[in-house]
């Protein structure tokens, strides 16, 4: 039995399904019933269905209401969508019949920024891929919306170049993206204007046609425009009668004043709650996983301290450079664009105690004390690098400032690593590594956790020299080919006694059938359904950007100068000696690892 309290009114949802308490069991009958507690509403809405989901019920207080195909995931869905945005009569513009379609209410999601990179590359694609797997509510609008010149048609063009079927194998892709297309709609305005925006209100209206609507703008514009656009979007396109939800892309803000005035011009417009303040690699499943790996593996939750721990490493590499991307890059630099977002969000998530519950604030409460906890990083914390350009076997590959949008001089850092330390009873005295470069030797995000030794191993003849070889590392491998492995030591079999290396390996690939959805897919999807787990709270990015802020501005003031790296190398040596001063060599140093 779960429950699932309405943030935005006073109903629970209950649903039950027996006999399966984990995942989904094709075999049996569910129940999902709505609770309210006043009186004047309907008591009771339910779904039940047979094992083969062929004809569903949906009933309203005993009564049947609909019927109609759905599996359980769908119909849990469904009924979550349609039931809680369920006001009660006295709350209805029409006070009148208070019948199933009265209930209904739908989405529009703005995308503000729609003719640009990310719209086309990242989120088009993730609506539809939602639409496909049949997330989205039953009602439900996609507008692009920017100053482009754009038909209804045109979009449908453009968005219909960027769809693939995420899912190998499906059905009925073409056929879907046809009915998802149906649903898409271009509306051409200014960022900054009111009366642009009141003209999408009308828009939306149209679409909404009189059910309660819920609007989700997805900001995907330049970060200069941001304001503008949220006081547009909020003073003349807000919901008349359902929730209003902004998502914000990044950056926010390049140091602690930005980001501060940011954060209140956006509260102009719009309270804490409307805000969703994204930072994809949360998205990511397998940093999704990193608190049920913890918390719920006894394994696991004992070792995560100073007493079992030695490092802790965050890694990502990318094996191409800005290309195309330069300009806006060399305003922020790697450290500003993954360091103090991603890897900080990550590590946070790692280090955290116990949350109260899965509820946002509750995580994002213990995220923003292991940020607090945490040391400001000073300039020797700190190494920089920028790539040069190169050839091998005949090709040549371009340095940072052949890129024709960055100036020749750019001292901005491609590479950075950092140390970090967090100042609290579990984590003294730990080195937190961060590294972050581009146009390096491969693409890959990763988080890895060097064990301590073994004290007074009995084994260590058998071992050999090198100790760190024996190291116990956990590998949370967050891109490409996603998985979780664990090294350790192991006897080579044979009548011998010799000990290698060998792997715990939890490859996804291997283990699940399914495809890893896109993380904009599950932010989406989370912004749609009010969750706010997965995005950044203001203090969060305050506490984030105090961390960062004073060494940004040391380096710039300074004009110090990065270590040059090869474009395609492992990165510059001094993110080695880094590591060496905590008596630590970087996990990813090894091809086989
Ligand atoms: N692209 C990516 O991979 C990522 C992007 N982001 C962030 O997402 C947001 C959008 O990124 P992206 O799509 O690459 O951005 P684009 O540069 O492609 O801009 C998006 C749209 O905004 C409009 N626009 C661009 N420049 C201006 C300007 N100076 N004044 C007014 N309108 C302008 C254009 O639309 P029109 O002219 O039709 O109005 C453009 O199509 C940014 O905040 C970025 O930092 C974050 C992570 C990754
Ligand atoms: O936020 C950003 O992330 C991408 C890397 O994202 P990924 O999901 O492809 O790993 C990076 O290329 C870009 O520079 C940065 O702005």
């Amino acid at each position: 039995m779960t429950i699932i309290q309405s943030p935005s009114s006073n109903y629970s949802l209950s649903s039950s399904s027996n006999p399966s308490p984990i995942g989904f069991n094709p075999c049996t009958n569910i129940n999902v019933s709505l609770f309210s507690p006043k009186k004047s509403c309907p008591t009771k809405l339910s779904v039940q269905s047979n094992t083969s989901y062929k004809n569903a019920v949906f009933m309203q207080d005993g009564a049947v209401v609909t019927r109609g195909n759905a599996s359980e995931n769908e119909a849990r869905l469904k009924l979550k969508n349609e039931l809680l945005s369920v006001k009660p009569p006295q709350e209805q513009k029409d006070g009148a019949s208070f019948g199933f379609e009265n209930y209904k209410s739908t989405v529009s999601i703005t995308v503000v920024g729609a003719s640009g990179d990310l719209a086309k590359k990242k989120i088009f694609p993730a609506l539809f891929a939602l639409y496909y797997e049949g997330w989205l509510p039953e009602h439900f609008t996609v507008v692009g919306y920017a100053r482009s010149k754009m038909t209804d048609t045109e979009l449908r063009t453009m968005v219909y170049k960027t769809l693939t079927c995420r899912v190998d194998q499906r059905e009925n892709c073409a056929e879907k993206i046809d009915k998802f297309l149906e649903r898409c709609f271009y509306h051409s305005g200014q960022y900054d204007s009111l009366e642009n925006f009141a003209e999408l209100d009308k828009n939306l209206k149209k679409h909404e046609a009189g059910r309660v609507s819920n609007r989700l703008f997805y900001l995907s514009i330049p970060p200069n425009i941001f304001i503008n656009a949220v006081k547009c979007a909020s003073l003349s396109a807000s919901a008349a009668n359902g929730w209003t939800r902004v998502i914000v892309e990044k950056p926010f803000g390049r140091d602690s004043e930005s980001s501060g005035a940011l954060t209140k011009a956006l509260k102009q417009y719009l309270d804490e709650d409307q805000i969703f303040r994204i930072d994809h690699y949360l998205g990511k499943e397998l940093v999704e996983n990193l608190s049920v790996l913890r918390f719920s593996n006894l394994v696991f939750e004992p070792l995560w301290s100073r007493q079992y721990i030695r490092n802790v490493q965050f890694i990502f590499s990318e094996d191409f450079g800005t290309e195309g991307r330069g300009g806006y890059f060399d305003h922020y630099g790697i450290m500003r664009n993954i360091m103090q977002n991603h890897l900080l969000q990550i590590m946070a998530l790692f280090a955290m105690e116990t949350p109260v519950s899965l509820d946002a604030e509750d995580i994002r409460n213990e995220k923003v004390k292991v940020l607090r906890s945490m040391r400001p990083l000073v300039f020797d914390d700190v190494v920089i690098g920028q790539y040069k350009g190169d050839s091998r076997g005949g090709v040549s590959y371009p340095g940072y400032t052949d890129d024709k949008t960055v100036p020749k001089d750019s001292l901005t850092p491609t590479f950075a690593a950092a140390s970090f330390f967090i100042d609290n009873s579990r984590w003294d005295g730990v080195p937190f590594l961060m590294k972050a470069g581009k146009a390096l030797h491969t693409r890959r995000a990763e988080i890895r956790v060097q064990f301590k030794h073994v004290p007074g191993n009995i084994y260590n003849r058998d071992i050999g020299t090198d100790f760190d070889l024996t190291t116990n590392e956990l590998v949370i491998r967050v891109q490409p080919d996603e998985g979780i492995y664990l090294k350790i030591n192991n006897k080579v079999p044979g009548l011998g006694m010799r000990l290698d290396r060998g792997h715990l390996n939890l490859l996804y690939s291997a283990r699940y059938s399914h495809e890893i959805p896109d993380a904009y897919e599950r932010l989406l999807l989370d912004a749609i359904e009010g969750e706010r787990r997965l995005f950044i709270r203001s203090d969060e990015l305050d506490a984030a950007w105090s961390l960062f802020t004073p060494v940004l501005r040391e380096l710039e003031e300074k004009k110090i100068k990065p270590e040059y790296y090869l474009y395609g190398s492992r990165g510059p040596k001094g993110a080695h000696d880094l590591a060496s001063r905590f008596y630590v060599q970087w996990g990813d140093l090894r091809e086989e690892d």
